[in-house]
């Protein structure tokens, strides 16, 4: 029989757990995660099959899948090093950020342990093992990193979530993090401190903000978001994201100055740029 054991039952965890399940029912999925609620959900709905600690359950695992905060995996990894694992077993995480975790990593690696870094680009502003669900990651990229096809238990985790269709792509941790501090880090800061300033100008009258309608929305919907997760990703991915925010930062000024300049053109220009970047991203889907 193989076991897989998911550390982190939350939106991630659980949805992994689902799509396992899916398609391969017989595979035993033992859940672990300090939150009661999170993992008696998955054991009545029949999506783990047993719920223990981590230690307990690390050595009866075939897989296993840490989908906790970036700052539990981190930790969880330097706990692995200590605890007796199956010989064969292969070990990876869904976190937000490559670099910190495939570091933490490198003495487990050392020691000959099957340990690749993995990252479903799919999930919402929504947390926990209620809100899971099972096409949470249909056809998304699911990096992988420190993988390549030669390594069968890759293959076997892949098939174990081929229920998902997910679109696989290996990639360098630091391109990775590169990547994902424009695309979802610093959208993220944004959507926070848009959230922020106009709470700041509305605190007086809290009604107003009822008033909003989509594009505020839609701006604005991932700010919603599990703050301890978030606050693990921006302290594992600082440097990058610092950087790019200075980059924001200069995007805004230079749309401030033509604005105060009533530069009519240039406020053109830079719209007609945004909207056809962010349509071909519709086109590409
Ligand atoms: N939410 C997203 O959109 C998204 C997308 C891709 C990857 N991720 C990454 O996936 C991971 C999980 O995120 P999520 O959205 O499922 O968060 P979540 O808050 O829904 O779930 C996290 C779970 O981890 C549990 N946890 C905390 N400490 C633990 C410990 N010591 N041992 C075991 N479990 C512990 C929490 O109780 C919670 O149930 C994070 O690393 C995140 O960066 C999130
Ligand atoms: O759709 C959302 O709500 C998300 O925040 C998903 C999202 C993102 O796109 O930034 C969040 C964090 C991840 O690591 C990957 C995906």
């Amino acid at each position: 029989m193989t076991t897989v054991l998911i550390s982190g039952l939350g939106l991630i965890g659980s949805s992994i757990a689902r799509v396992i399940k899916q398609e391969n029912s017989e595979i035993e999925i033992i859940g672990s995660d300090p939150d009661d609620e999170s993992a008696q959900f998955l054991l009545e709905h029949h999506l783990i099959d047993d719920r223990q600690v981590f230690t307990n359950a690390v050595p009866l695992a075939d897989f296993i899948i840490l989908a906790g905060p970036v700052s539990v995996v981190i930790r969880q990894i330097n706990e692995l090093i200590t605890l007796p694992l199956k010989p064969d077993v292969f070990v990876t995480d869904v976190g937000s950020t490559k670099e910190a975790i495939m570091d933490a990593a490198k003495p487990l690696i050392s020691e000959g342990v099957n340990f690749v870094g993995g990252h479903p680009m799919a999930g919402s502003d929504k947390s926990g093992s209620r809100s899971g669900k099972l096409d949470l990651f249909d056809h998304a990229v699911y990096f992988v990193v420190g993988g390549t096809t030669a390594n069968p238990k890759l293959v076997q985790f892949q098939n174990l979530l081929s229920a998902a269709h997910l679109r696989w792509q290996v990639i360098s941790a630091s391109l990775h993090d590169q990547l994902v501090s424009e695309i979802s880090h610093v959208p993220h800061v944004i959507a926070v401190t848009l959230v922020n300033t106009i709470a700041d100008d509305l605190s007086r009258n809290p009604d107003a903000l009822k008033a909003a309608a989509g594009g505020f929305r839609d701006t604005t919907r991932i700010a919603a978001s599990d703050p301890t997760m978030w606050t693990a990703i921006m302290m594992s991915n600082a440097e990058l994201i610092n950087h790019e925010l200075s980059k924001f930062q200069q995007h805004l000024s230079h749309f401030q100055t033509a604005l105060e300049a009533r530069d009519e053109e240039e406020i053109k220009n830079i719209f007609k740029n945004a909207q056809a970047v962010r349509k071909s991203l519709d086109e590409r889907k």
